[in-house]
Parts: structure tokens; C-alpha cells; sequence
């Protein structure tokens, strides 16, 4: 939990502390070339003015509660303020897998009463839903507000694929998103609240222990930051972290393949953001040595083919333990 620190007048947040070294991500104006070198590069920058998301600013709970239309919302429930993502369809591959999270749907009215009603030792909520086409008018004049100029020639010049989605995350603040990676490019806008963003590039992989391919938490460090186990996981304190923290009106280009635990801000009430999630674009021409985004992505392929081949989840570690074990070791 962060501690309050009073300086003054001003209360800063402390925010949680890790034992790994954090560097901050640059903040520039989207009309700076360097915001487009850094994109260009994929390497994580925060966009200070796109407004890219400037006509929902005014969303708040209320305002969604009586726009965003009569749909069911995914609602997911986490007896702790961590909310780790599983794959439902992997369930099977692991043997009294515990589910760290419940999803139920909600209509959003009902959505905005429980969270109100929170209290200590409640199960806290995390709304993530795409949204769809049955949202209401006013939520769609918002939407066909965003920035889409801007954005759409972001995915020219990167050379994108499509957009696959945008997710509205509504969550309650001290919610924390554990370390994961996704494989689409992100650009992240926060409407409502504070985000405190830790990253990490891909090469981070070999600190940061994901889970395997065929497990639910697939994509996800298996380190608990909160108490990292320093024998099973040695090269986590070797992790290098960047910051970044987003406020409303902030975007933050998070690229594909990068290593990120998302921590709402404690103390700002309810946190509303809209990512923008973009497929990768045609595979870049092969230059060696291969950039660590492409070794993890090769990895994955390699994990898939052993899985697939062996037709058995659980023959999995030891085929590949008899075949690296005293021979690549
Ligand atoms: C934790 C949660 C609600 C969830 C539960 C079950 C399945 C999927 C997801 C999911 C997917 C994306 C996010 C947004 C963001 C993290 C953040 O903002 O907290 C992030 O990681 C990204 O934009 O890439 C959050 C979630
Ligand atoms: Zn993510």
C-alpha cells in the first residue's frame, strides 16, 4: 500500500518501493520529433497533448452510468488488489490451478452501485470490456471524438496492423495489474486518475520468468514483486524497470513485447482508461543479431511446437530438460 509522505502542503504519494533500479520514460509533446523517433524505435514515451481522448474526459461514473447503454460488462472480482490476467482455455494444462480472479457480468448501473458500496474486505473490481456497438449515443459521439487522425497516422507511418481493440478499464484506485507482456502495440490513454506504469523491455525476459506457453498465466512474470523468491528467480533483482506515470490526457505508446505492471494511483477514487491495441504489422526483414522482441517471439514458437508435438503438457519440462540438462548447461 503506498504510504502518504506530507511535504508541506503538497502530500506526495509514495508509491511502492522495489528493489530493482527505475528510470524514468520521457514525457514529450506528440509534436516533437524525438516522441516520433521513440515510436519509430519502439521504446516507450508519454504523449502529453494528442488528445487523443480529450472528448471523454468528462467521463465519470455517473456520466457512464447512464450512457454506456443496457449491454453486460465484464466485471472481474480479486480478493486481493492484484488482478492477474489467465487464459480460461488453459486451465486444463495445469492441475488444481487456483483462479487468482472471478469474472461475472454486469450491467454497468449495477457495476457503479457495488463499487460504491465497497468497503474493507470486500472483494475489489476491475471492469474490462471492448467497446462495442451497444454502448449509447452519447458514448459513441465520445468515441467518434477521439483523435482518429492522429492515431490512424501513427499506424501508417509504424507500418501497424489493424486495430483490434479498445478496451475501457474502470477500476478502483491501489488496483494492481501484475507484470505481464501483451503482443500487439498499445497506445494507452488515461481518462480518469492516475496510472503508475513500470516497464521493462523484452530483454527483461530472462529476469522476469514468464510463466509457460501452455499455462493459464501464460505472458505473465511468475515473480511476485511483492516478495520476489530470490533462489527460484536470481536475475529478477537484475530486472531494469522504467516509470512512467499517466494522468487524464495522457497517452502512453507502450510497444508490443514490453514488459509492464500497471498500479492505479491510490487516492484518486475511480480510474478510467482506454488502451488502443494494434496487431503487429508484416514481419520485419530478419537482421542479425536478432532484436530480443523476435528471440521471445521464437521461444514462444518453440514452447507451441513441444507442446503440440508432445501432445501432453506435463512431458513438456522433462523433454526439454533432457535435451538442455548437462549438454547446453
Ligand atoms: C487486469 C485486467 C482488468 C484483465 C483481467 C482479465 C483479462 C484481461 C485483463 C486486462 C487487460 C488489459 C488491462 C489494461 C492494462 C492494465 C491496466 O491498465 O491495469 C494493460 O495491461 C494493457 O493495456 O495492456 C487490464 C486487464
Ligand atoms: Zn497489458
Amino acid at each position: 500500500m503506498a504510504e502518504l509522505e506530507s511535504k508541506g502542503n503538497d502530500v506526495k504519494l509514495k508509491l511502492k518501493q522495489y528493489n530493482f533500479q527505475t528510470e524514468n520514460v520521457p514525457r514529450l509533446s506528440y509534436t516533437d520529433p524525438k516522441a516520433e523517433k521513440f515510436i519509430s524505435n519502439g521504446l516507450p514515451v508519454v504523449l502529453t497533448d494528442t488528445k487523443l481522448v480529450s472528448s471523454a474526459l468528462h467521463w465519470d461514473l455517473d456520466y457512464l452510468s447512464e450512457n454506456m447503454g443496457e449491454g453486460d460488462f465484464s466485471v472481474f472480482l480479486s480478493d486481493t488488489n492484484k488482478f492477474m490476467y489467465f487464459d480460461d482455455k488453459k486451465i486444463e494444462n495445469v492441475k488444481d490451478f487456483k483462479q487468482p480472479t472471478q469474472m461475472i457480468e454486469m450491467k454497468f448501473p449495477e457495476f457503479v452501485k457495488t463499487l460504491r458500496s465497497y468497503k474493507e474486505g470486500d472483494k475489489r473490481l476491475y471492469m474490462q470490456q471492448a467497446l462495442n456497438d451497444t454502448v449509447g449515443r452519447r458514448i459513441v459521439m465520445d468515441f467518434l471524438g477521439f483523435n482518429w487522425t492522429w492515431i490512424t497516422e501513427q499506424q501508417k507511418k509504424n507500418k501497424w496492423g489493424p486495430l483490434t481493440s479498445n478496451l475501457l478499464l474502470v477500476g478502483m484506485d491501489s488496483n494492481i495489474t501484475p507484470a505481464h507482456y501483451d503482443e500487439q502495440e498499445n497506445f494507452f490513454a488515461q481518462i480518469k486518475g492516475s496510472k503508475r506504469f513500470l516497464l521493462f523491455d523484452p530483454s527483461n525476459f530472462e529476469c522476469l520468468y514468464p510463466y509457460p506457453v501452455y499455462h493459464p498465466h501464460d505472458r505473465q512474470s511468475q515473480v511476485d514483486f511483492d516478495n520476489p523468491d530470490s533462489l527460484r528467480f536470481p536475475k529478477f533483482q537484475d530486472a531494469k524497470a522504467y516509470e512512467a506515470i499517466v494522468g487524464p490526457g495522457d497517452v502512453l505508446y507502450l510497444p508490443m513485447y514490453w514488459w509492464h505492471q500497471v498500479e492505479s494511483v491510490p487516492g484518486h477514487g475511480t480510474v478510467i482508461s482506454v488502451n488502443f491495441w494494434y496487431k503487429a504489422g508484416p514481419t520485419e526483414k530478419v537482421e542479425y543479431p536478432l532484436k530480443a522482441h523476435q528471440r521471445v517471439a521464437m521461444t514462444r514458437n518453440i514452447e507451441k511446437m513441444i507442446i503440440q508435438a508432445l501432445n501432453d503438457p506435463n512431458e513438456v519440462a522433462p523433454f526439454m530438460q533432457a535435451m538442455v540438462l548437462g549438454r547446453y548447461t
